[in-house]
């Protein structure tokens, strides 16, 4: 087969053709291409899309050279294993087992050794600046001149135009007879606009630089073209108006895809949270008041935009929350409601505001009365599962910074946003914490409720096990009913393990309970439920079966705190005692509290307090009874508990 340009120039073109560096905005069909270890964040290509000058110009240089070896190198196909998880778009994610087999690399050899005449050697080939077509066209004439043929290539016969770049030295090779004769110049260049010289190239500038591309505020005019680019005695064309910046209307895809510089300063906006930067929130602080409404916690940030059937925060609860409780009323420990009916704070559940924002399909359920659903168990889950405890928030749960921010970008965000266009992937509604007794997961629960601005569901395996298995999946199937009726609502399921049948016993098959949880989680979450989020936590995660692991989109490991987070809580459940400790003390409590659990610190302090029979004795608590307390109270999981629970997530979390 004879080599023609029209072979040369779609291999040449190639990367032009598939790598459109231009665009900065991932189209629809290339956020689905993305490969599944990028996960939901391929919702947020629009949140990483404004690069700077210097970088989109190294992207350039970096992918031409790396196209142009493509010509010359042995293609090395990544591993397969190397991609994270299988995708869980619909909500469901596949198991995170690498893909079986071997990898075989592909053979294949240089391009131009298939190719007749392909000259070997230095010099021959594309590698290097001189092969990339992107950059080849702004290379200096000389360059090509001399190539690996060793005379004049058949470049310079073609019009400048035609671009000695889009061929290939080593396509040089070609005999004058196995190649057409090149096209007539005037075929392949267009005519000049009027009043251009010949030697004009087919890009003209306009005098005044190009206006400023949206998104790329930063940048510079481009410098004016240097003189042969303009005839001279000519008037300089004028220069192309500023596309008019539209205003900020919306957080919303169009928005930065119609403006990109509107749409970047809110997207910004939208992830820093004003001025304070992304991660201020995750500094941990004093907890705040409860929301006005009682059972629905307000929203995190402002955003009116909400989709997915999760509403923002009602207007003003938190001005109120803060400004009550503001800075000067003394901190209060956060903790979890403690298990037992007689303690937790149960109300009925509270009537709900009328959402003001439309909420999607979230506006048919709204109101409706559970179907299905036993009434005298309905009442029980309404006036005993509803949980009215304190917001929290994200600066509430010391350290876990790594997994709030997975929490947030992977769960709340694509809950909150509306579907980027129709079709995108339904965002997840189910996950599971796991991690040793104590280390926080119904609290990260609760936070998610509070940023979903949703009612807050909360059962207990344990309690509908004792139950039995009938009455127990009774109660499940009306919580779910609830939920479903008021959304939006995250219904927290702590020990979850315990609706399953013991593995121990040698059962196999589900129990009443394990089948009622699952059906509820494809009612619950299925595509007709859209405002409803699981929270699955357990402290047993091997004890869950492959049927229900998997139904948990999202595995995310809760570990124990790390020093600076043990520093944080202690300090907080402290200064609930009236207890300050100076720095040393303070440190070396750090120190000696190593591998407990949140739950764990708190049980310490509430142990110093009661050993020095306080509160009767009208002292603060010293670092003295606190040392006593270390002595009574210490950490309850053992290091090879710890190594199953990295295990565990090494096999079947999502990593955060
Ligand atoms: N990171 C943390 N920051 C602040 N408080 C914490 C943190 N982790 C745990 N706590 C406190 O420890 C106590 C127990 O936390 P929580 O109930 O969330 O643990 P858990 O992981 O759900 O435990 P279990 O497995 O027993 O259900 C709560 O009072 C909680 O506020
Ligand atoms: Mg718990």
């Amino acid at each position: 087969m004879h080599w023609t340009p029209e072979h040369a120039q779609p291999l040449n073109q190639w990367p032009e053709q598939h790598l459109d560096v231009s665009s900065t905005t991932p189209s629809p069909a290339h956020k689905l291409e993305l490969p599944p270890g990028s996960r939901q964040r391929c919702h947020y290509a629009w949140a990483h899309d404004d690069i700077s000058a210097l970088t989109a110009s190294n992207l350039l240089k970096r992918y031409a050279e790396k196209y142009s070896g493509v010509l010359d190198s042995p293609y090395e196909r990544p591993a397969l294993g190397g991609y994270g998880d299988t995708s869980f778009f619909n909500g469901t994610k596949g198991d995170t087992e690498p893909w079986p087999g071997p990898e075989p690399p592909y053979p294949l050899a240089s391009l131009h050794e298939g190719l007749p005449g392909t000259k070997s050697g230095g010099g021959g080939g594309s590698a290097g600046l001189g092969g990339s077509p992107v950059l080849a066209g702004n290379l200096p004439e000389p360059l090509y001149a001399g190539n690996a043929c060793g005379g004049p290539s058949a470049a310079p016969d073609y019009a400048a135009g035609y671009g000695g770049g889009y061929l290939a030295p080593g396509y040089c090779a070609q005999t004058g007879a196995a190649l057409p004769p090149p096209p007539p110049a005037a075929l392949l260049q267009p005519a000049p606009p009027p009043g251009y010289g010949p030697s004009a190239p087919l890009y003209n500038y306009p005098a005044g630089g190009y206006a400023a591309q949206p998104g790329y505020g930063a940048l510079p005019p481009p410098a004016a073209p240097p003189a042969p680019y303009l005839p001279s005695g000519l008037p300089a064309p004028t220069p192309l108006p500023a596309p008019p910046r539209p205003a900020p209307t919306s957080y919303g895809f169009q928005a930065a895809t119609a403006g990109a510089e509107a749409g970047v300063s809110l997207k910004r906006k939208a992830a820093d949270e004003g001025a304070e930067g992304r991660y201020r929130k995750y500094v941990y602080e004093p907890s705040k008041a409860p929301a006005a409404d009682g059972a629905s916690y307000p929203a995190a940030d402002n955003g009116e935009c909400r989709g997915n059937g999760f509403r923002a925060k009602l207007p003003g609860a938190a001005e109120e929350a803060s400004s009550k409780y503001g800075g000067g009323v003394p901190l209060k420990v956060l903790g979890s409601p403690v298990y037992g009916s007689q303690l937790e704070p149960f109300e009925k559940l509270p009537e709900r505001a009328p959402a003001s924002a439309p909420r999607g399909s979230f506006a048919v359920l709204s109101g409706e009365p559970p179907k299905g659903a036993d009434a005298g168990a309905l009442e029980l889950v309404t006036s005993k599962m509803v949980d009215c405890g304190p917001p929290v928030q994200w600066a509430d749960v010391a350290g876990q910074g790594a997994l709030k921010a997975a929490l947030e970008e992977e769960l709340v965000w694509p809950l909150l946003r509306p579907p980027a266009y129709p079709g995108s992937p339904r965002p997840p509604r189910t996950v599971l914490l796991f991690g040793p007794r104590g280390a926080g997961k119904a609290l990260l629960g609760r936070c998610l409720a509070t940023q979903l601005g949703a009612t807050l569901l909360r059962l207990r395996g344990a309690s509908l096990a004792a139950q039995g298995a009938a009455e127990g999946a009774r109660l499940l199937q009306a919580a779910f009913a609830a939920a479903r009726s008021r959304p939006p609502a995250v219904v927290l399921i702590c020990e979850l393990d315990a609706l399953l049948p013991a593995r121990d016993d040698g059962a196999c098959a589900p129990g009443a309970l394990q089948s009622q949880l699952l059906a509820c989680l494809d009612s619950g979450c299925g595509a007709r439920a859209d405002g409803v989020l699981v929270v699955g936590t357990t402290s047993r995660p091997a004890a869950l079966d492959e049927v229900t692991r998997r139904r948990f989109a999202l595995r995310f490991y809760v570990a124990l705190p790390d020093s600076p987070a043990r520093g944080q809580i202690l300090q907080r459940a402290l200064a609930q005692q009236g207890c300050a400790l100076s720095e040393r003390e303070l440190s070396a409590l750090v120190q000696g509290t190593q591998g407990f659990s949140g739950g764990e610190l708190g049980q310490l302090c509430q142990q110093a307090a009661a050993g020095a029979g306080l509160p009767g004795l009208q002292r603060p608590l010293s670092y003295k009874d606190l040392e006593v307390a270390l002595a009574k109270v210490g950490p309850r999981v053992s290091p090879k508990e710890l190594d199953s629970f990295v295990e565990w997530d090494k096999m079947y979390g999502s990593g955060h």
